[in-house]
């Protein structure tokens, strides 16, 4: 009997499904980062601050940022660990990473501390680096983006040296009735009809089922604990609409 050298039925559907994300975030780069403010009023760069502190990443520190998109945590990065850091930042977007290679540029030229970050295009479940190489990692919006979250946070877990931090920022899956209330009437209200302005409406939909997909902060807790990590503990910020969960190995 021949031997098959098709994919399994699932593991083809994962791989489609990761391509169709792809295939969205390149659709969405051109305005990622004007919606991103004017939905969050700004607030996402704040959210974004506190998420970098909670990385633990400081001076001449080799870090990680997963799912990087247009850059904005690979930035913050970048000053934290200052010239004689380094930042690896990884995401399966060209497009986004089109944009933050050019964002790297236009402020390379004021603060020569950006050329500190290296770029790479890559899948965030399957990680091109050895065992133990960075001091902290980051991955803003991205965990619920990826369809196969436990090896994602197995692969960051092996990438991290033994006592580092990894720092996930992104909505909160909540629990309480109010606030995913109050998280779907803004989507639907709000985002969703102003992206539809760009013939975005499709891509921004995905945004409030990915939240209903996501893990709650205590199943993120838990699955970290299931992968190696040593402690895991997930904070609710902006009145709970959003959520940063810091995990040690
Ligand atoms: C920076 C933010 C989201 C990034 C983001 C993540 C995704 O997974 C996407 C998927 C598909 C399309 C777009 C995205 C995407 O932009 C968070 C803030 C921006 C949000 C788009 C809007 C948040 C609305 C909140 C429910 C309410 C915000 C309250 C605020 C305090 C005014
Ligand atoms: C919502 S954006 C977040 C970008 C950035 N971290 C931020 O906070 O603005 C999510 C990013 O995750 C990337 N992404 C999703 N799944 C991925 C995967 N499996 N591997 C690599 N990148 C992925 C997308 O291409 C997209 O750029």
């Amino acid at each position: 009997m021949a031997t098959s050298r098709r994919r399994p039925e699932s593991e083809a559907a994962t791989h489609e499904g990761a391509a169709e994300r792809q295939e969205l975030f390149n659709r969405i780069a051109p305005v990622y980062d004007k919606l991103n403010d004017v939905f969050s009023l700004g607030m996402h760069r704040l959210w974004k601050r506190w998420s970098i502190s909670w990385s633990g990443a400081k001076e001449g520190d080799k870090v990680l940022d997963v799912c990087c998109g247009s850059g904005d945590l690979s930035f913050l990065l970048s000053q934290k660990v200052g010239v004689n850091g380094k930042v690896i930042a990884l995401d399966f977007s060209k497009e986004q990473l089109q944009v933050a290679a050019s964002r790297q540029r236009e402020r390379s030229k004021s603060n020569p501390c950006y050329k500190n970050i290296e770029w790479f295009q890559g899948d965030a479940v399957d990680l091109p680096f050895p065992d133990s190489t960075f001091d902290a990692a980051t991955i803003g919006y991205g965990l619920r983006n990826v369809i196969d979250r436990k090896k994602a946070l197995v692969q960051m877990h092996r990438v991290l040296k033994p006592g580092a931090k990894l720092s996930v920022l992104d909505f909160n899956k909540s629990t309480s009735q109010l606030i995913s209330t109050i998280q779907d009437w803004a989507l639907d209200h709000i985002v969703v009809p102003v992206a539809s302005w760009y013939g975005l409406t499709s891509e921004y939909r995905y945004l409030k089922s990915s939240i209903k997909g996501y893990l709650t902060g205590a199943e993120l807790e838990k699955l970290a604990l299931e992968v190696g990590f040593s402690e895991a503990k997930h904070y609710e910020i902006a009145g709970g609409l959003m959520g940063n969960f810091v995990a040690k190995r």
